[in-house]
């Protein structure tokens, strides 16, 4: 099978960007700033394929870049180099390479993200039924009673109460809004999905339930998904293959079980340690 996504050479430098940039930072320089510049080089030379329906893991630091993988993808940022092609059904699209009505047409079709601040992913001056409703009138449906049940069926299976659809998600607890993104980027059943420390800051018996609702969806949906974290914990249970990421570099890449039993870099050690 084809991978879905193939990202290579993924770099994104945030300044001016100057010969040194690549050469001065990194684990080995233990910084992401150029310290001939000044730029801040989020992430460099990214390169992993994701195959349908697989999970895959970023984890590190706060500040390592894992965010900025996932946003580039997303096209909410630029990257400043690299290619990442998504194949969709027999298309195949080279998503740096798309106009901007392009880029939009497959987020708001074929892509999916659930941002940790709910604020970024829910419009809360609107109802949660009405979150879902805009991403499907994107993909035309557009008769008012099917929107309606369409989004009583996507709460429904992210455990959100139906008779909750017509009040602002900002009334909502944190796991809940969380939930509504979720029921909110799957409504246009995207073959892939972007999760951005979407269990940070909840209760734990809350983030188990998200966690064992992601589970259910890539079972159900057999939707692939790119998982942004840095909690250990979360990737030991979502993710198939992890990649590692330290001042905006891939350290480590394998499949979960082996970089948990047997991590090859001393900083995958130290976090593997640091959980035991
Ligand atoms: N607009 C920007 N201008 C300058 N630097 C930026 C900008 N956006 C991100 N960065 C820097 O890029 C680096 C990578 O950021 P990124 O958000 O990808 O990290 P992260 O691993 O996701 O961390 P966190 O979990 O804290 O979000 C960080 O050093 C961050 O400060």
């Amino acid at each position: 099978m084809k991978p879905i996504l193939d990202v290579k050479g993924l770099t994104r430098i945030h300044g001016t960007e100057c010969p040194s940039c690549l050469d001065m930072t990194g684990p080995e320089h233990n910084t992401n700033v150029c310290p001939a510049c000044g730029s801040v080089v989020a992430a460099a030379n990214v390169s992993f394929s994701l195959q349908p329906g697989e999970i895959l893991g970023i984890m590190g630091e706060s500040g390592s870049g894992k965010s900025t993988v996932v946003k580039t993808l997303y096209f909410d940022q630029a990257p400043s180099r690299g290619s990442a092609i998504f194949r969709d059904d027999d298309q195949s699209h080279e998503l740096f390479n798309l106009n901007g009505a392009e880029q939009r047409w497959l987020r708001n079709h074929r892509f999916g993200m659930v941002y940790q601040n709910p604020n970024l992913g829910l419009n809360f001056g609107i109802s949660a039924g009405g979150n879902i409703a805009e991403r499907l009138l994107m993909n035309d449906l557009n008769h008012y009673g099917d929107i309606r049940r369409r989004a009583s069926e996507l709460l429904t299976r992210t455990d959100v109460m139906v008779s909750r659809m017509d009040e602002s998600p900002k009334q909502f607890s944190g796991g809940m809004q969380q939930r509504v993104q979720i029921a909110k980027a799957l409504a246009t059943r995207p073959p892939l999905l972007y999760l951005d420390e979407v269990t940070t800051g909840l209760d734990l018996s809350v983030q188990a339930r998200i966690l064992d609702l992601i589970l259910e969806i890539q079972h159900e949906l057999g939707t692939a998904m790119i998982v942004v974290t840095h909690d250990l914990g979360v990737i030991r249970l979502l993710a198939s293959r992890t990649l590692v990421m330290k001042y905006g570099r891939v350290i480590e890449s394998g499949l979960t079980d082996q970089i948990l039993e047997d991590p090859q870099q001393a900083y995958t050690q130290q976090l593997v340690a640091s959980t035991l």
